[in-house]
């Protein structure tokens, strides 16, 4: 089959995007990890699908997100605001303010007059439950980090929090000598997170700049990841370390974060959203 598609990206976080709005959806995960694979398909960290709402529903599209390993995962934040660049550049939309169904959430997502999209990411979850994390007895110590025992005798302190989807967030000195692409794998491995988690290091520099590394699940280290710098800024806020309005340096761009602490007050994401290129596979 032959497939259109448009390449994109987020701060660096790179997608492939599918538009399903006129011809329904129907990859397999076999053709989505092709599609995804930098040397045998387009290659991208998450495959984004358009979709109409379904008859009835009060938002104006459905997204639907698929890692680079051919699984449907509930978020992804820089993906939302390519999303909104992909409608309105498409003319599927004239509104500059769009309803997004996920999986499990409705996001509002909008263009700014800088160009830059804001997406209200909804409230963070905070208990273990909604990552899920089967915490056992464990307890958070009173900074909310969680003692994790990962395996050779090696421990970390993280936060959890769900932002639909899971994040642990490290807190470290320095995010270039963090050893993400060892201890993201470790903490992934951690069998009390059943459906995986994503990992995020974040590295406080003033109570208003960050800089942050994400190992993310299903994808690998990425150069931003949407969700998991909204968690991180949501940990760090908690632990009484940043203000409500954080920017944070990405290793792909920078993404700017609010969130006033309160736990049902919506986690703001805001940055850029950019077309690369658009083509046709075979598949
Ligand atoms: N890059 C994303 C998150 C994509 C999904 C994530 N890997 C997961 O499995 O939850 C973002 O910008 O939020």
């Amino acid at each position: 089959m032959q497939l259109p598609f448009t390449k994109m990206h987020g701060a660096g976080n790179d997608f492939v995007v599918l538009d399903a709005t006129t011809t329904p959806f129907d990859l397999s995960p076999e053709q989505l990890r092709r599609l995804g694979d930098r040397r045998f398909g387009v290659g991208c960290d998450q495959i984004l699908v358009v979709e109409r709402p379904a008859p009835g529903d009060d938002v104006d599209f459905r997204y639907r997100i698929f890692n680079n390993d051919g699984d449907e995962v509930e978020h992804c934040g820089n993906g939302a605001r390519c999303f909104l660049r992909y409608v309105t550049s498409r003319g599927l939309t004239a509104q500059s303010v769009v309803r997004v169904r996920t999986v499990n959430a409705v996001l509002e997502l909008a263009l700014m007059p800088d160009g830059r999209v804001r997406v209200d990411m909804g409230p963070p979850r905070l208990v273990p439950e909604s990552l899920p994390f089967e915490a056992g007895s464990l307890r958070p110590d009173p900074r909310g980090l969680w003692p994790l025992q990962l395996v050779d005798g090696v421990h970390v302190d993280a936060a959890l929090i769900s932002m639909g989807n899971p994040h642990a967030v490290l807190f470290v000195d320095d995010v270039d000598s963090a050893p993400v692409t060892l201890l993201g794998p470790q903490v992934q491995a951690d069998p009390r997170f059943p459906q995986g988690v994503n990992v995020g290091f974040l590295q406080i520099q003033t109570r208003a700049r960050a800089r942050i590394r994400v190992y993310e699940r299903g994808a690998g280290e990425t150069l931003a990841c949407g969700t998991g710098t909204c968690a991180a800024v949501v940990a760090g806020i908690r632990a009484g370390l940043l203000d409500p309005a954080v920017e944070v340096q990405a290793r792909g761009g920078d993404l700017r974060i609010e969130w006033s602490g309160q736990a049902t007050d919506s986690v703001f994401l805001i940055g850029p959203a950019t077309l690369v290129f658009e083509g046709t596979i075979s598949l």
